[in-house]
């Protein structure tokens, strides 16, 4: 992919780009995003947020303060033997506990070449207030490693992931009770295994090694669901928007998903699952941005046939489908009613502000808008559900798996079967009494008994609406925006976890 996009772009591909749906000819996406030396650093950014969010607190400052400090960071440069020659090649990452008022902390590792301190630092200042927002009792964290993982091959990509976990388990970074890390950018179910069966060697007798990681395959003690919760998440929190009368007036939209136009960024675990759940429930996804180019199809792409294609292809050039646009960002101005940003952060700032059309922002990837996007976006009342609230399924599944990890049990174990039998019990009494007789199919849809994914997916849903429900209750009571309510729902839990502990 990143040799496609450091090719100049053909003569073809510019003149179908002239007749694009944006309305003018591309240019190719920098990399790293290239908003943070205009609009400052990541981290600054989520200062600034949290910073107005403060103000409309009345915390003591001293305890804003010690909220909004990173409690403690690691950096670890640990060498892996590479390629055919076996030399050492040096890598470098980064994990940050931002609060520990909780513990474990919690949060993801990203595997990219734009990782660095402040990014991680500002990721794991992320983590502590999402976790806040969602009621998950944990603290914030983020870990990262400088590389590409598309550079290196599965098994250097094990080696380098093995010693990077052994690098955190010598400085006392991870562990079931302390730092509980799980997938991000860059890393999944796999690297996951493989940082467990590390710590696993490390404390072979440690009953609750299991719990010291989450987003692990599911043979290996991971959760049924927590592939699909970033993505499900977001779903659930666009379908609670959309059947909001407070945002459908702020908005103009009609209630319900179906047939709301939807545009996609990022076509990973978190992009293709909010995709694919917003196209189940009767949306058009009509366009889908990928690092090296865009489909796009005003009347609907399917997101599992396009995703079969690009991970084939690795590319969408060559997709009959829709139309390939060889950009990605620049899909962010299409006209539709729903934008979902689910790759980097820094995506909508104040260059592309201004021509964003979409109705509702659901923030899928972590600080995807700029401050100062955000007061463009506002004035031009486009509805934010910002990325501590919209993407927390993923950590609310991963809660749920330490949950399960620890008890050893897998949710459902005890009562499926008891369920059922009381159920149809339960019909068979209603069959007699009033002398009819229920199909097979609806006695299975009555009777049927809740297993793990099931469990999951509700745990998920109730979690998303009662924490959207909190947050758009705050943003109208202090007649403020989504996100500065979010942050002040996050900052007053923590500051009461604090206060009712003493500092
Ligand atoms: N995984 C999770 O559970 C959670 C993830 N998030 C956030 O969601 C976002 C996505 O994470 P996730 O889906 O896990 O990551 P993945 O690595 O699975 O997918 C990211 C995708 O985005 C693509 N991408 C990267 N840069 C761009 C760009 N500029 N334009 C378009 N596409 C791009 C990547 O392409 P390529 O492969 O070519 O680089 C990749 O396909 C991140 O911000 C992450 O922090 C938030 C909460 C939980
Ligand atoms: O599942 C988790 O613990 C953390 C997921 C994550 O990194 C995030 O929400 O940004």
């Amino acid at each position: 992919m990143l040799s496609n996009l450091t090719k100049p772009l053909s003569r073809s591909l510019v003149s179908k780009a002239n007749a694009n749906p944006v309305g003018r000819r591309f240019k190719s996406t920098p990399f790293p995003s290239d908003h943070s030396n205009a609009e400052g650093t990541f981290l600054s950014q989520v200062k600034e947020y949290f910073d107005k969010a403060a103000g409309l607190t009345d915390y003591p400052q001293g305890l804003l303060k010690q909220i909004e400090t990173c409690s403690a960071m690691v950096e670890v440069s640990f060498p892996v033997k590479m390629g055919d020659n076996h030399d050492y090649q040096i890598f470098h990452g980064w994990r940050a506990e931002h609060s520990h008022h909780r513990l474990p902390t919690k949060g993801g590792i990203r595997y990219s070449e734009a990782v660095d301190e402040q990014e991680i630092k500002a990721l794991a200042a992320l983590m502590t207030y999402k976790c806040a927002v969602v009621d998950v009792p944990f603290g914030g964290a983020k870990g990262g490693v400088k590389l590409d993982p598309k550079k290196y091959t599965a098994n250097e990509l094990e080696a380098i992931t093995k010693a990077y976990a052994q690098a955190l388990i010598d400085k006392n970074f991870i562990s079931p009770g302390l730092d509980v890390p799980a997938p991000d950018m860059g890393t999944g179910p796999r690297e996951m295994g493989w940082i467990m069966q590390t710590y696993k060697a490390a404390y072979p007798s440690n009953i609750d090694a299991a719990a010291c990681i989450t987003g692990k395959p599911v043979s290996h003690g991971g959760i049924r669901g927590r592939t699909t919760a970033t993505g499900l998440g977001v779903f659930f929190c666009l379908k609670e928007a959309l059947r909001t009368p407070y945002v459908l007036e702020k908005t103009g939209l009609t209630g319900g998903i179906e047939g709301k136009k939807v545009v996609v960024q990022g076509f990973g675990n978190v992009g293709f699952y909010a995709a694919k759940f917003c196209h189940k429930a009767g949306a058009k996804v009509i366009a889908i941005a990928e690092y090296n180019g865009s489909v796009y199809n005003e009347n609907g792409v399917d997101p599992d046939d396009a995703f079969e294609f690009f991970r084939k292809n690795k590319t969408f050039d060559g997709y009959t489908k829709g139309k390939f646009l060889p950009t990605s960002r620049e899909v962010l101005e299409i006209n539709c009613d729903v934008l979902i940003p689910a790759a980097l952060e820094g995506e909508v700032n104040a260059q592309n502000a201004e021509r964003i059309k979409a109705k509702i922002i659901v923030e899928a990837a972590n600080g995807p808008t700029t401050p100062k996007a955000e007061a463009i976006m506002e004035k031009n009342g486009v509805f934010v559900i910002p990325d501590l609230l919209a993407n927390a399924g993923g950590v609310t599944v991963s809660y749920f798996e330490w949950l399960k990890n620890l008890s050893h049990m897998r949710f459902g174990r005890m009562t499926k079967r008891y369920e059922e039998s009381k159920w149809a019990n339960l019909v068979t009494s209603l069959e007699k009494s009033s002398k009819t007789t229920w199909s097979e199919e609806e006695r299975k849809l009555i009777s049927y008994g809740a297993g793990e994914e099931e469990l999951v997916n509700s745990g998920l849903e109730e979690t998303m609406i009662t924490s959207f429900k909190e947050v758009l209750d705050t943003s109208i009571a202090k007649k403020t925006n989504m996100r500065t309510a979010a942050y002040v729902v996050a900052v007053s839990k923590v500051a009461n976890t604090y206060l009712d502990l003493g500092l």
